[in-house]
């Protein structure tokens, strides 16, 4: 089914089910579930089709009715719950800070449990409360309800963290916090992540949330049965059904264009010219290319101003510095192809100058290239997805339609 090797498997869910007592249906009807080292999986789906339930199955908070979990090929199942949460970091919604201790004391919750000496327990949670950008000075001997919302959900992260555990569930850690907040803890969970390479297994209701964070998602349906097992492009390129295609909602290639930056696409060339050029041979280079307009680049390279052929003919004795229409924007390559797309929109001209980390002008970027690339993902989707090439336990395969 998979080509990864047992090594790379962190989490394994083996027909893993759970009916509650006095129920009619399972909330979790035999899951079968690989996860990666070092991945961030989300599991994404409506409200009630299980996401918790089979959260807390991992760490056992709820007992499974039937199936196995496999812990780094470890069957623990049958394993003592206390010594396994202490290898499983659990993040929730609500934070769960115990109110009556200080900041500092509930990171120290699992060093404690664990027998840790004073010194190492004190010297972790400073370390755990510089890791989530807070002031081990400042914090930690605060209590909860001194911290914003915010400022918990790090506590809440820096707790998880304590004893330094393989893996890491959130169960929508961000779900009740204002969007910019939410912004900014999402993009520090994934710098965190870029150092840490852990397995973090994430839960949303929220799409957009699960494309910026998963290096796989998992969009559920009732009784956490898999819809689709596959990476954000291939999601949004070629849903494998109605219903992922439904939860992904409208706007899917415009969600696309949050995964590539500028670095990933080929540039245009743009013909140029030295800001020092008298304007008649500027206007001679225009002449001699297809495209309506100049760049003008300082000494250095960096632009100046677009250079249309009306700034030019009548020039009156003056430099090309004098003439033209000032750039109004640019962008850089770690830039988002939605966020150019957003500043072509706005901007007066149809193409972006891209530039790299000293200014000086890389190329452009445009519509067309825009859409060239929703295009190649698509069938780069397609293709791999027909060829079987789905990877760890996906769904059924996908159709070729929006
Ligand atoms: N303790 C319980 N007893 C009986 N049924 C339960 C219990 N906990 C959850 N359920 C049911 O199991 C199903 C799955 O619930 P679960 O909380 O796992 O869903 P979820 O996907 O996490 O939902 P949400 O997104 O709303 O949090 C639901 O139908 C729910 O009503």
């Amino acid at each position: 089914m998979t080509d990864t090797t047992a090594h790379d498997i962190m989490i394994r869910l083996d027909g893993l089910s759970k009916r509650y007592p006095g129920q009619q249906r399972d909330a979790v009807a035999s899951l079968d579930l690989d996860i990666r080292r070092g991945e961030i999986v989300v599991f994404v789906g409506p409200s009630g089709c299980g996401k918790t339930t089979t959260m807390k199955m991992i760490n056992r908070i709820i007992e499974p009715s039937t199936g196995r979990i496999l812990l780094d090929g470890e069957d623990v199942t049958e394993a003592n719950p206390d010594q396994l949460r202490r290898r499983i970091g659990y993040v929730i919604q609500q934070i769960g800070l115990f109110p009556h201790l200080t900041i500092g004391e509930n990171i120290a919750t699992v060093p404690k449990l664990l027998g840790w000496k004073k010194d190492r327990i004190a010297a972790r949670v400073d370390e755990l409360l510089t890791t989530v950008g807070m002031d081990p000075e400042e914090y930690r001997d605060r209590y909860p309800k001194q911290l914003s919302g915010g400022q918990q959900q790090r506590i809440g992260v820096a707790r998880a963290l304590g004893a330094d555990p393989e893996v890491l569930l959130m169960d929508e850690p961000f779900g009740a916090i204002d969007p910019i907040t939410r912004d900014r803890l999402q993009n520090e969970l994934l710098r965190l992540q870029a150092e840490m390479r852990k397995t973090i297994v994430f839960v949303t209701h929220d799409i957009d949330e699960a494309i910026k964070l998963g290096d796989r998602i998992v969009i559920l349906q009732e009784g956490s049965r898999i819809a689709q097992y596959d990476t954000p492009e291939r999601i949004l390129t070629a849903p494998a059904n109605d219903f992922v295609r439904s939860f992904i909602g409208r706007g899917a290639s415009l969600k696309r264009l949050n995964l590539t930056r500028v670095a990933d696409v080929p540039l245009r060339e743009w013909p140029t010219v030295d800001i020092d050029t008298p304007p008649e041979a500027a206007l001679e280079v225009l002449r001699g290319v297809p495209e309506s307009a100049l760049l003008v680049v300082d000494g250095a390279g960096r632009p100046v101003s677009w250079l249309l052929a009306d700034d030019l003919r009548a020039p009156e004795g003056r430099p090309l510095s004098a003439l033209g229409t000032p750039i109004d924007h640019t962008v850089e390559p770690r830039a988002t192809l939605s966020d150019v797309l957003n500043e072509l929109i706005t901007a007066r001209h149809s193409v972006s100058v891209v530039l790299d980390d000293t200014g000086v002008a890389r190329g452009v970027i445009d519509f067309d290239q825009i859409n060239e690339t929703i295009r190649e993902m698509r069938s780069v989707a397609v293709g791999e997805a027909r060829a079987g090439l789905a990877e760890v336990g996906s769904g059924a395969a996908p159709q070729e339609r929006e």
